[in-house]
């Protein structure tokens, strides 16, 4: 929060408000008596330097009334406000505490309410209420309540769905107990920045009514009165009008702008500056990384960082590797291990607070970390391919699958939208959709998982792929479509050259599929090694315990599945050194001490282990009942 008052929207916003709180409390004392006292000989006068704004009908001085209004311009918003904020919440979140008809009702009532403009329901509740001050108050409140509850009623919705909400009801806490528990405290943040930035909208109404003669009355005074009576001599002394029409615009900026700065603080709720200047201890650098000839992805001492309130968590911690030509890679390690992040960042998706630093990650020659916006959506969007896990949330559902694959050509090639369209139906047909041309024109619902999934592949080819990023994508599929799609990534790495980066926590698949395996754990590569002969050449324990795990057609079925005993560290709770040495069987003191360098074991290989395992052990992993390691080299080669 304090990051963010040092920001110059933060010292606006601050500065604003603490003046008009300041004169709301003070005006009226200091200013309170010249801004009523009559001066007959000094009756309608315009500015002067015993009156900065002129004097009104009975000779009163403009500038001390307009500072005065304050109190109760800035008041009467306020409690608006509140009025507005209270109805609407309960309006908003009714429909999750009352039965489902009564609740639909609401949500009828409130759809009604907010197609009205706010300042018609604001006059039409002014007259319900009656003319005045308390009138006015409870018009606006009214008329802004509709608002908040659709924001109210949008949020709570959300929330309404989260695991934790369903969770509780499983267990039996009451419809409003969950509301108050675990709906509204979930959704009070937004409310306030809309509250706040109301305010500000209140205060506009507020004067506007006033200003129309159903708000204020005399002998009270707002801002919207004192604006009324001067407008009518704007042409003899538009003084009069310009004094309360500024004090309205600027209180109305110090509440908008207030909004936007509490905005601000919570999305950005730790102090980024003061996080960054604590960073975290760097992992040791990787050595003698191959550098393949023709290099596509090039990356050094990659890490992913985010803010959270302990300080900076780093669930990537300096990542090198390199990514020939037409090479297959793959990265395996359980899961939050840190592979999904390593290709966000690959891909440049890593969006705020989330910070990205290497000391290179090049895709084609190109440095990513410094290459301007618009270039970098022209060479990811032409030369880099995305497959993501789930097939069902790859594709905008409201859009035909031919017009999205489509959509690639048209923007980055140039291509008209029947030319676009045209290349989708070859694309669809290379990953073999079968009837691409009738295909093209459905949508994703009426797609399956398996061919989803090709489509997105298809997607890919719509430019000239140099990278193909695959994170998880057979896991949301059955085994048989999981072959399909992992020979159709081969296919297309062998038509096209493009390099294959292969996400997954199954290393039996990586194996099968890939020319190296890097094996990741805790943000850390702790293996970079060739997927052939996987089994007799991994060194790390780690890497050891997932081949151990695997289980096999030829496993004891009476036997339980093997577990790699305990758990990877949090990115926020790294021990000192090797941050596998809790799990691992085979650790030292020095292992607990510091982080293995990731080293050059021999041609190809890289291992960061102390005491990497040399003979056919599982690592000194708690196995249970996994089939021994030799085995795995059948199911990897098969
Ligand atoms: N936006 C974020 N803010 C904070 N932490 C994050 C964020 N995204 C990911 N993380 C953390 O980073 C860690 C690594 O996440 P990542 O998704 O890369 O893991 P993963 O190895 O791909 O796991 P999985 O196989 O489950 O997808 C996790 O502990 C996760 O909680």
């Amino acid at each position: 929060m304090l990051a963010v008052l040092r920001t110059p929207l933060g010292l606006s916003a601050a500065a604003l408000l603490l003046l008009v709180l300041a004169l709301a409390v003070l005006a009226p004392i200091v200013w309170g008596a010249q801004a009523t006292a009559v001066d007959t000989d000094a009756i309608q006068q315009g500015p002067s330097g015993a009156h900065l704004l002129g004097t009104d009908a009975l000779g009163r001085d403009l500038l001390a009334r307009t500072l005065v209004a304050t109190r109760l311009s800035i008041g009467l918003a306020l409690l608006a406000m509140l009025i507005g904020v209270a109805v609407g919440t309960v309006l908003g979140t009714a429909p999750t505490v009352l039965p489902r008809r009564t609740g639909r009702l609401v949500v009828a009532v409130v759809n009604i309410a907010v197609a009205f403009p706010g300042l018609l329901l604001a006059l039409f509740f002014a007259v319900v209420f009656g003319v005045g001050t308390t009138g006015a108050v409870l018009a606006i409140g009214f008329a802004t309540a509709p608002g908040f509850a659709r924001v109210a009623q949008t949020l709570s919705a959300s929330v309404a769905g989260r695991d934790y909400v369903a969770a509780a009801r499983i267990a039996g806490v009451g419809r409003l107990r969950v509301l108050v528990r675990h709906v509204l405290p979930n959704i009070a943040e937004p409310l306030v920045v809309n509250a706040t930035i109301g305010a500000g909208a209140a205060l506009l109404s507020f004067a506007g009514l006033s200003f129309l003669g159903i708000g204020v009355q005399a002998p009270s005074y707002d801002w919207g009165r004192l604006l009324g009576d001067g407008l009518n001599r704007i042409y003899t002394n538009p003084a009069a009008a310009l004094g309360p029409g500024v004090a309205v615009v600027l209180a109305g900026l110090a509440f908008n702008l207030c909004g936007e700065t509490i905005a601000a603080a919570l999305g950005q709720r730790t102090p980024l500056r003061r996080l960054l200047s604590r960073r975290p201890t760097p992992a040791p650098a990787a050595t003698g990384e191959p550098e393949p000839a023709g290099a596509v992805l090039r990356v050094e001492q990659l890490s992913v960082r985010f803010p959270t309130a302990a300080g900076w968590a780093e669930p990537v911690r300096g990542v090198t590797f390199t990514l020939g030509a037409g090479e297959a890679v793959g990265v395996v390690g359980e899961s939050g291990s840190g592979k999904s992040l390593t290709a966000l960042a690959a891909a440049r998706l890593i969006e705020r607070p989330g910070v990205v630093v290497a000391d290179r990650l090049e895709f084609a020659g190109r440095p990513l970390l410094s290459t301007p916006e618009r270039e970098l959506r022209t060479l990811l969007g032409t030369s880099l391919a995305m497959v993501f896990q789930d097939p069902a949330t790859s594709f905008n559902p409201t859009r035909r699958i031919g017009r999205q694959l489509a959509e690639v050509a048209q923007e980055h090639q140039g291509l008209g939208r029947r030319g676009a369209f045209t290349r989708a139906i070859e694309r669809l047909a290379q990953v073999r959709v079968p009837a691409p041309a009738k295909r093209a024109h459905q949508y994703p619902h009426e797609f399956s998982g398996g061919m989803r999934q090709r489509a997105m592949i298809g997607m890919g080819l719509m430019g000239t792929p140099r990278l193909i990023i695959a994170d998880e994508p057979t896991t949301a599929l059955d085994v048989t479509v999981q072959r399909q799609v992992l020979r159709l990534l081969d296919q297309v790495r062998r038509d096209t050259a493009a390099a294959v980066l292969l996400i997954s926590h199954d290393i039996a698949v990586v194996a099968q599929t890939c020319d190296r395996v890097l094996v990741m754990y805790a943000g850390r590569i702790v293996e970079d090694l060739p997927a052939a002969g996987l089994t007799e050449r991994a060194r790390h324990p780690y890497t050891r315990a997932l081949l151990a795990v695997v289980p096999d057609l030829a496993a004891d079925r009476d036997q339980p599945l093997g577990v790699i005993a305990g758990r990877p560290p949090e990115p926020t709770a790294l021990p000192v050194g090797c941050a596998f040495a809790p799990r691992c069987g085979f650790a030292t003191e020095r292992c607990r001490a510091a982080d293995p360098v990731l080293a050059s074991a021999d041609d190809g290989h890289r291992v960061a282990c102390w005491h990497p395992v040399t003979d056919g052990t599982a690592g000194g992993i708690t196995r249970r009942g996994a089939a021994p390691v030799s085995r795995r080299r059948e199911y990897a080669d098969e």
